[in-house]
């Protein structure tokens, strides 16, 4: 198709979303008399959004996953009561603005104008925060939970614009800490990337948009490759990025663990970049998924490790020389982290070496690796090495699960991660 039927086709695609909006939000407004905001991450299946409707009914308190983190010191004695209150409040709303950068400084400069200079004003409510490590002021956190995003006169605008861009794609509403692996990636237009376990999708989508970030080049050479093993979460990826329409992207359906070699100007395909953001216990979304103060327990992590463990050595394997991959979960569990990055360090010594990130995000805290860790049973008993461990629950909690020893760590020159 020739420039100016893609011209054409853009526009009726812009009319059509127009129109299921509107038709959208009239049917909101008649069924509660207000619409409500949309997101990416609402578009993403029911494992990806809050897993219940009456979160004021759930006790955050869980006292095996507390016992188990501060025994570690995953935070310093210190900042422990702080933690733990954090936990237990709203995540706040969080975007990013999308696009080409002259685009995107557009649109942000019209939401600080339009959107933002009205607020400053009000006591009511607290000013939008800057996520500052994100490059070019384009990532925002409004301090408000969904519900109060929804009740406050102020921010009606706000929210029905917020509604309007996520549809037309200028806007992407995302969680803060979903945006850093895609940042660290350092990724250039002529990258070979792979994206491991890529569903819903929305880092792969920030990838696609750092890919085309040059705008005197709509066609990179490089390309995005999304894979993941569940087939119907590969259907929400693609309605994830296909509004993005970039011709440099694929997906595939395919346990990671096991990906085949893909084959490129006859020869195999060595990526440059790779995002391994593996399926994990998900403890570092308590915010979002408040039930998870009832059902965590450290049974999750234990089955995790295998798989999580097989699918970044597969990436490993798939990395050029030269090339970056991304170990991410959203768990902040070590045998799902730390004890994972140290095995692949043993595994493939001399062939890679942990990058420190802790300067690349200007702004961004962070808190090095841990280098102890325990392990903690069903009754709250903590085990700090393998031999501790009960002949019953030795098939569980496997050697390699818990912390190398300080000659190992020497050896592999782990001195922060
Ligand atoms: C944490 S989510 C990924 C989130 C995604 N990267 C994003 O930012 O939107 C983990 C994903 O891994 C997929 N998965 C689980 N086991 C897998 C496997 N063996 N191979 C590939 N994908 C797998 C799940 O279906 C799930 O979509």
């Amino acid at each position: 198709m020739g420039r100016r039927g893609h011209k054409k086709q853009k526009a009726f695609r812009r009319a059509t979303v127009d129109a299921i909006r509107k038709a959208r939000l009239e049917k909101q407004k008649g069924a509660n008399g207000e619409p409500t905001t949309a997101t990416n991450e609402d578009q993403a299946t029911s494992e990806d959004r809050p897993r219940v409707s009456k979160y004021e009914d759930i006790v955050k308190e869980n006292a095996l996953f507390e016992k188990y983190y501060k025994t570690m010191n995953l935070v310093p004695d210190d900042e422990w009561d702080a933690f733990l209150a954090a936990l237990k409040e709203p995540l706040p709303v969080t975007f990013r603005v999308t696009g080409f950068r002259t685009h995107a400084f557009a649109v942000m400069h019209l939401i600080r104008e339009r959107y933002f200079q009205p607020l400053q004003s009000s006591t009511a409510i607290e000013k939008p925060k800057e996520l500052v490590w994100y490059p070019g002021s384009l990532a925002w956190e409004l301090n408000l939970s969904r519900n109060q995003l929804r009740s406050h006169p102020e921010l009606q605008k706000l929210k029905e614009f917020l509604y309007e861009q996520t549809e037309h794609g200028n806007i992407s509403r995302q969680e803060a800490v979903s945006m850093i692996p895609p940042l660290v990636l350092d990724i250039q237009p002529h990258h070979k990337i792979l994206d491991m376990c890529a569903a819903p999708g929305s880092k792969t989508a920030q990838i696609i948009e750092c890919l085309h970030r040059d705008e005197s080049n709509p066609i990179p050479s490089g390309f995005v490759i999304a894979n993941d093993v569940d087939n119907k979460r590969c259907y929400t990826l693609v309605h994830q990025v296909k509004r993005l329409e970039s011709p440099c992207f694929a997906i595939i359906n395919h346990d990671a663990s096991n990906l085949p070699n893909l084959k490129f100007d006859n020869g195999n395909i060595s990526f440059d970049r790779i995002l391994c953001d593996v399926p994990c216990s998900g403890d570092g979304t308590l915010r979002k998924n408040p039930d998870l103060w009832k059902k965590w327990n450290p049974g999750h992590a234990f089955s995790l490790q295998s798989i999580q463990l097989r699918i970044a050595t597969r990436g490993i394997q798939l990395l050029a020389p030269g090339g970056l991959m991304v170990y991410s979960t959203c768990s902040m569990n070590p045998i799902e982290n730390e004890s994972v990055v140290a095995q692949l360090l043993q595994a493939f010594q001399g062939q890679i070496s942990l990058v420190d990130i802790s300067d690349k995000l200007p702004g961004l805290k962070t808190i090095p690796g841990l280098k102890k860790w325990c392990i903690i049973g069903k009754n709250q008993e903590i085990y700090n090495s393998f031999e501790e461990v009960p002949k019953n629950m030795q098939s569980l909690a496997r050697p390699n699960m818990f912390a190398p020893s300080s000659d190992v760590i020497e050896q592999l020159n782990i001195e922060r991660w």
